[in-house]
């Protein structure tokens, strides 16, 4: 792990100074101390995010959202594995009996695969990050904060009924590699929860032909992935609520509704206009 951390620290993509944002929305069932100013896109550095939240919750349709917004690079740790699986090797057949079971990859080779995916970006002129699905566990959490400042940690929410058909419901392109998903979910209100509904969101049809399913979205996989989730999530969570960072966001149906709600809460909702205005 001495060496991971070396090469994580020898990146100044991991050396920008900290940041404060904002979340009033009633949706955020926590504002934190890091609510202020309403961000200002002419002086500040690049965002540095993360992103938790079960598998099926949708971080990874919302982190590449934003990054394409804000310009930053969306880095997803699974994506990653998922390169390092396609390609030829040791450590493609290492990996893929751990994804395969829905289990966690050791952090040393997880923080290993980010170091070098930042070092890649950095040397293209990359700045500011949206991580989704790292960290997993305290010990990355711990190895981030050891070598940069994160400014805001977006915990987004569903109910665990729609997660395993989330899952189940997700397609990608083989060609243009964009998500989609065919679930519908319709969960009624009750003990005081809102109703939740999704449309599905349905591929173009010059992509109908190439839509292909992850090896890892079977039930028995999503389930095992749900439980160590629950499992692991929770010191996660509380770490970054201790430093208030942590900004919860209990989606509220699909992404008509929770998209402009996000940006409510995380102060962007008038973010385009000024950044053309500043431009
Ligand atoms: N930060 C991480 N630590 C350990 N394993 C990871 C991490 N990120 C991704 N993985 C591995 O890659 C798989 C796919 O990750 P991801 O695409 O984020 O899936 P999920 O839908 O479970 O959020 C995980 O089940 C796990 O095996």
């Amino acid at each position: 792990m001495a060496r991971v951390l070396r090469v994580a620290r020898s990146s100044s993509l991991f050396s920008f100074g900290s940041r404060s944002y904002s979340a009033e929305a009633s949706h955020v069932s926590s504002p934190s101390p890091f609510l202020g100013a309403r961000r200002d896109v002419t002086k500040e550095r690049n965002v540095q995010w993360v992103f938790l939240g079960c598998p099926g919750v949708g971080k990874g349709t919302y982190a590449s959202r934003l990054s394409s917004l804000l310009g930053v690079p969306h880095i997803a740790t699974g994506d990653l594995v998922r390169d390092a699986l396609a390609s030829s090797g040791p450590l493609s057949q290492q990996l893929s009996e751990i994804v395969n079971q829905g289990k966690l990859v050791s952090d040393e080779i997880i923080v290993n695969l980010l170091s070098k995916r930042l070092e890649a970006g950095e040397a293209k002129g990359e700045s500011g990050f949206i991580l989704d699905g790292f960290p997993r566990t305290m010990t990355q959490a711990e190895i981030l904060g050891d070598v940069t400042d994160i400014d805001l940690v977006v915990n987004l929410k569903l109910p665990e009924e729609v997660l395993v058909d989330k899952c189940l419901g997700r397609r990608t392109c083989n060609q243009c590699g964009k998500g989609f998903n065919i679930a519908h979910i319709n969960l009624k209100g009750e003990n005081g929860k809102p109703a939740i509904s999704m449309d599905p969101l349905l591929p173009p049809p010059q992509c109908m032909s190439k839509l292909v399913t992850r090896a890892d979205d079977t039930e028995e996989v999503v389930k095992a992935r749900l439980r160590i989730y629950n499992e692991t999530s929770q010191p996660l969570e509380e770490y970054y609520r201790s430093k208030g960072k942590l900004m919860e966001f209990d989606l509220p149906g699909g992404i008509p509704e929770s998209w402009p709600r996000l940006l409510e809460a995380l102060r962007l909702d008038d973010y385009e206009e000024k950044q053309s205005a500043a431009a």
